[in-house]
């Protein structure tokens, strides 16, 4: 699909569009205002219409947006009718937690393998997804797996990185609190938790509700 460039505080929101936009319609309702979608989804109406004419979808006066429309758009916005398939590397506490979690809700978002270096998990499945040692990921890793969480210790966060640069994977998800240098070809995401909530209490000091 060709698309124009967007934003990118706009391509974060979209998943969060898609999820109310997907509910509406398993529900079984036809069309949405962007007032009813800014109250679900906590995102200003203005910012919503705004948003979605960068894709050419405008929503009428007093009918808002068809749903089915905007489904199947999000659809192939989001490549959601392709696998993710995405491999994990650390699998302790919160990397566990993610391979039980596993993206239930998602069918099309799928951790495929894992990796680690204690030898007890080493050959082990947790919710089907079985644990090669790191030793082994050059040769494990499907060519498919372009996607990495990473949640690993963090002295060892930049070293495990540099081994998957090798590879195919082309985005990291990283949970550690390192900050780690990536080559070109590479987008990194983190999420540090203690900076989110520090955020929200910025948040909750200069915006009070
Ligand atoms: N637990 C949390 O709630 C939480 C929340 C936010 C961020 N984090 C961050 O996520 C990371 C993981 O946290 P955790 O609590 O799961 O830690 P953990 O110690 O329980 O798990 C780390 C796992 O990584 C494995 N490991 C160590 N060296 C490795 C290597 N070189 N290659 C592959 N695997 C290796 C360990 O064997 C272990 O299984 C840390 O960087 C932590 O700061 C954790």
């Amino acid at each position: 699909m060709n698309q124009p460039k967007i934003p990118q505080a706009t391509a974060k929101r979209l998943p969060l569009y898609y999820r109310f936009i997907k509910n509406l319609s398993l529900s079984g309702k036809q069309r949405v205002s962007s007032a009813e979608l800014s109250e679900a989804v906590k995102v200003d109406s203005a910012t919503i219409r705004r948003d979605f004419s960068y894709f050419g979808a405008l929503g009428k006066k007093g009918y808002g947006y068809n749903v089915n429309y905007l489904l199947s758009f999000f659809r192939q916005t989001l490549d959601q009718d392709d696998l993710i398939s995405v491999a994990l590397i650390g699998v302790g506490n919160l990397g566990t937690a993610f391979l039980n979690y596993n993206f239930t809700k998602n069918n099309n978002t799928k951790i495929e393998i894992a990796f680690d270096v204690d030898e007890s998990k080493i050959g082990t499945k947790i919710s089907g997804v079985p644990i090669y040692h790191l030793d082994d990921m050059e040769k494990e890793l499907p060519e498919n797996v372009k996607l990495a969480i990473l949640t690993v210790p963090s002295h060892v966060a930049q070293a495990v990185t540099d081994r998957l640069a090798t590879t195919a994977i082309e985005g990291i998800l990283n949970f550690t609190p390192a900050r780690i240098n990536v080559p070109e070809h590479i987008r990194i995401h983190h999420i540090d938790l203690a900076v989110e909530l520090q955020t929200l209490v910025y948040f909750l000091k200069h915006y009070p509700k």
